[in-house]
């Protein structure tokens, strides 16, 4: 099985937790695109989406799949989306395809979250792949070094600008022991918007795709 055939598994797996009537939140990614492929075989027993991203709207938009306003929606009954790294604790670091802002908010106003990924993801401690943070561009060079102060390595995503008009800083170097604390660390830094780590809003249920079959973790 190759990388993408596990994410594709992983995605098939959520569907599972789409039951009808739901407004479904949507993540963004190579995975969270299998699910939304997926989910337009469902499109007419759904009441609708939200997505984390304008790619995403675009995605399920081509599909005919019902996208909403998260304003309009109130309470979404389940998020799906994938992850850059998860630990056992199903804390996550998120951000790769740049829509963390959007992510989180619509993982917070989510009952459940279903992560989705190739069993490559699953690691013993995270920060081997770079932590995403997002920042007000006139914040750019004042939270780099306050990010080295912190023990990170920032590096700015070249010619990348979010959906909200802002910069990625990717942090490189971090070994993330106590995730919960180190998000509020980034939080805490004016000029922060969102930093990439999802521990206090932590994934409900992890689907991993692997050559054996899924996988999942609750
Ligand atoms: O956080 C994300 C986007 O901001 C993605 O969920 C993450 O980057 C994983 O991507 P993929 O499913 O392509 O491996």
């Amino acid at each position: 099985m190759t990388q993408d055939e596990m994410k594709k598994a992983a995605a098939q797996a959520a569907l599972e937790y789409v039951e009808s009537g739901m407004v479904v939140g949507i993540g963004t990614g190579s995975t969270a695109n299998h699910f939304i492929d997926l989910l337009s075989s469902m499109k007419g027993k759904i009441d609708g989406t939200v997505a984390s991203s304008i790619a995403s709207e675009e995605r399920l938009k081509s599909h005919g799949i019902p996208v909403m306003d998260l304003n309009d929606a109130g309470q979404l009954s389940l998020y799906v989306d994938g992850a850059d790294e998860s630990d056992k604790h199903l804390n996550l670091i998120k951000g790769g395809g740049g829509a963390l802002t959007r992510e989180k908010i619509v993982a917070g106003a989510s009952e459940k979250f279903i992560c989705i990924a190739d069993d490559s993801k699953l690691v013993d401690v995270m920060g081997k792949f770079p932590l995403p943070v997002e920042v007000i561009p006139m914040a750019r060079s004042y939270i780099a070094r306050e990010i080295v102060k912190m023990g990170g390595q920032p590096q700015l995503r070249e010619g990348f600008t979010t959906d909200n008009g802002n910069i990625i800083l990717d942090v490189h170097g971090l070994e993330i022991f106590e995730p919960v604390k180190m998000e509020d660390e980034f939080n805490r830094l004016p000029g922060v918007v969102t930093v990439g780590l999802f521990a206090r809003r932590p994934a409900d249920v992890l689907i991993l795709g692997a050559t054996e079959g899924v996988k999942v973790i609750d």
